[in-house]
């Protein structure tokens, strides 16, 4: 039986004495408290190599912590069997992760649509999804035609980003957790971007948690938070 409490008394995340080892390299790292709050915007800044995506990964459910417990939307991931942490990170979180990680040879479409696979309420709450989906391409300027037709391979960086961020948005998931998702884009295309993200997150009121090295884009988020503030971290051998 997954542990659930009522979506008003509870955070999007909240982590407490967290503990992760990676068994190959032996790099570890802990973590006695982070929260985010419901439709908040944070930015965890840290310098590349600190520990970031590890931690991303244990929020999604990726990778399970040795000690502590991480709780997303009221729900313990430890109290959830693999496939059922599998199901509940399809249907709660959407990710936009660093390489974006599109179907290569799936079409902007495609690739969008599957944001809803194995996600009933997203797809519940998307009353027609091919509408949807072209509304939110729409949103974040992926031109119609071709464009959206072309297998993601054939996309600019820029423009299979966008694929990445309808994929995560669609069905309205209430947490986006997002992985330098403007590493790869020129200052002009970091703003575009952001801007396009969140107008989508004022629609749809989710939770964000963006991970990035750049601390130029601090302005735009309701908090800050630096790794060294929450996150220990050790090299291992
Ligand atoms: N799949 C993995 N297997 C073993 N060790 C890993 C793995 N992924 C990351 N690590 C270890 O964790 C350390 C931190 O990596 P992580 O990707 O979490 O940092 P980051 O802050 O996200 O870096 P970047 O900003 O460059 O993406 C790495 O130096 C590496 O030793």
């Amino acid at each position: 039986m997954s542990e659930t409490k009522r979506p008003a008394e509870t955070p999007a995340i909240s982590l407490s004495n967290i503990a992760f080892t990676w068994t190959e390299t032996g790099y570890r790292i802990a973590v006695d408290r982070f929260d985010v709050r419901r439709a908040e915007r944070v930015l965890l800044l840290g310098r590349s190599g600190g520990g970031k995506s590890t931690l991303l990964g244990l929020i999604c459910g990726i990778s399970t912590p040795s000690a502590g417990r991480v709780e997303i939307l009221g729900t313990d991931l430890a109290t959830l069997s693999a496939g059922r942490r599998d199901r509940f990170r399809a249907e709660h979180i959407g990710v936009i992760f660093q390489m974006f990680n599109l179907l290569p040879y799936a079409s902007a479409r495609e690739n969008v649509r599957l944001g809803l696979a194995f996600a009933p309420g997203r797809t519940a709450r998307t009353a027609d999804p091919e509408s949807a989906i072209e509304d939110l391409l729409t949103r974040l300027a992926l031109p119609d035609g071709d464009l959206r037709r072309r297998s993601a391979s054939r996309l600019s960086t820029g423009q299979q980003q966008r694929v990445a961020a309808a994929r995560a948005l669609i069905g309205a998931p209430e947490l986006i957790v997002a992985d330098e998702p403007t590493s790869a884009l020129d200052t002009d295309s970091q703003e575009r971007f952001l801007e396009l993200l969140f107008a989508q997150l004022d629609r749809q009121g989710s939770s964000l948690l963006m991970v990035s090295h750049d601390d130029r884009l601090a302005p735009r988020f309701d908090r800050v938070v630096r790794t060294e503030e929450i996150l220990r971290s050790e090299p291992g051998s």
